[in-house]
């Protein structure tokens, strides 16, 4: 089942600070998700703080409708954006709060309170992107971890090589892991913020649900994102500098994609259709959330000081930006498993290489031939797209006896011929 709907775009307004001294820039219409700030007004999905709803139902408006999706394997993301020291680590649960709170904590209670009603099997990852680079916040110890490198397979699916993947059993050993990832994430003092994170952080829970019927294998992507910085305000110098450098950055680049992918009805007429996810690591890492398989909420965090007026507003800009951004949930089911047919699979195939094999069919078939038959095979993207499910699976039946009676003829041994070593066709694998 597929789910196309915007991302929702809550704005949580955080309170004055002491130190900040200064008075309040925005104004909030009662009993309406509008916002007010100098000469300009914004409407979102929901808005929190000032006269808004109060933080505390964040989580139920926001999040629990994910939660809940997540166990009918939709993947979802939450995502806090947002200025430094705007609050996106404490409406985020990421600094395993002086205040206990968050959105991280209630996610883990209400996900082990709901699988107690299921059979299901939890894993948690955590990264941080740090100066452009992916470390694994629950690898070993701080000194031996390497950069992360990021994989895409030939879906277009990102994956990250050798990132640690904890299977856990209860929400305390969860909670264990995300103080142990958040101990070991980079942050530091800036003039804007004592514990300011210098890195972006994803936690991750991923959920296999197993029924009668079917498997699901979906996750929820919990982000923290480090905030934009002026180095004049902030103070940096130095380590801190360069840090903010590539904060901002990484920023500039998902503003672009938000930008892109919201002015999408008005970029197609002008025929811009490129989204440059490629452009960063956050991008790369983010590119299902935004404009792809994930049901996702974004909370633009904002402080109401006039201090802070421009980058409020700039906040709030890629804020209504990203509502008109469309993504496709799909139900994540795992593959129904074959027993007889993988059990056959593994007996035949004297390796697992793809490359192998494909060597082993060229010795014994001519190359020109070869060519010709792959070619042939082959059906083209546009015949293909337009036919429905059941045509499909008729046509590759096809493709299978006559690459099976061609690879016959020319004198293939009987047990190799049994196997398919065409490359399925890109436009053929979903
Ligand atoms: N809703 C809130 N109620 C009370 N205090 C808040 C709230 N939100 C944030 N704060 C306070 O604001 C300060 C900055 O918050 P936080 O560290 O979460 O910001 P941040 O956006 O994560 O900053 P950075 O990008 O620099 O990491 C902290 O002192 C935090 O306690």
């Amino acid at each position: 089942m597929k789910s196309t709907e915007p991302v929702r775009v809550a704005v949580n307004i955080r309170p004055l600070l002491t130190s900040e001294g200064c008075t309040d820039c925005i104004t909030v219409t009662p009993d309406e998700p509008q916002v007010h700030i100098g000469s300009h007004t914004f409407t979102y999905d929901l808005v929190f703080g000032n006269n808004g709803l109060p933080f505390s139902e964040i989580y139920h408006r926001c999040v629990a409708p994910l939660v809940e999706d997540l166990f009918k394997g939709y993947n979802a993301t939450i995502l806090a954006y947002g200025q430094t020291a705007s609050g996106k680590s404490y409406t985020m649960g990421t600094n395993c709060g002086a205040d206990g709170g968050g959105i991280i904590p209630k996610v883990m209670e209400d996900v082990f309170t709901r699988v107690e009603a299921v059979k299901s099997q939890i894993r948690i990852s955590f990264l941080e992107i740090y100066n452009e680079e992916i470390y694994d916040l629950l690898a070993a110890s701080k000194p031996s971890r390497a950069p992360i490198r990021i994989r895409e397979t030939n879906s277009g699916e990102i994956t990250l090589q050798g990132v640690t993947e904890v299977q856990v059993k209860t929400k305390e050993e969860m909670s264990s892991y995300l103080a142990r990832g958040s101990s070991t994430r980079a942050t530091g003092i800036t003039n804007m913020n004592i514990q300011s994170s210098r890195s972006h952080a994803i936690f991750t829970i991923s959920v296999k649900i197993t029924t009668a019927e079917e498997t699901l294998c979906a996750k929820i992507r919990l982000v923290d994102l480090a905030g934009s910085e002026r180095a004049n305000r902030t103070g940096a110098d130095g380590i801190r500098l360069k840090e903010g450098r590539h904060i901002n950055s990484s920023l500039l680049a998902l503003g672009n994609v938000i930008k892109i992918l919201g002015g999408n009805e008005r970029n197609k007429k002008k025929g811009v259709c490129h989204i440059p996810y490629r452009v960063s690591k956050l991008t790369r890492l983010l590119q299902d959330s935004l404009g792809g398989n994930s049901k996702t909420v974004m909370i633009a965090c904002v402080s109401p000081a006039i201090t802070d007026v421009e980058e409020t507003l700039s906040t709030l800009r890629y804020a209504n930006y990203a509502r008109n951004i469309k993504n496709k949930a799909v139900v994540q089911k795992q593959k129904p498993s074959t027993p007889c047919f993988d059990a056959m699979v593994k007996e035949l195939t004297p390796s697992n290489s793809d490359a192998k094999n494909k060597t082993v069919v060229q010795k014994h078939t001519p190359s020109s031939d070869y060519d010709a038959m792959v070619k042939e095979l082959t059906p083209s993207p546009s015949k293909s797209e337009s036919l429905p499910v059941y045509d499909k699976m008729c046509m590759i039946r096809r493709m299978c006896s006559k690459l099976f009676l061609s690879l016959r003829s020319h004198g293939l041994p009987k047990q190799l011929g049994l196997m398919i070593f065409l490359p399925p066709p890109h436009h053929l694998q979903s």
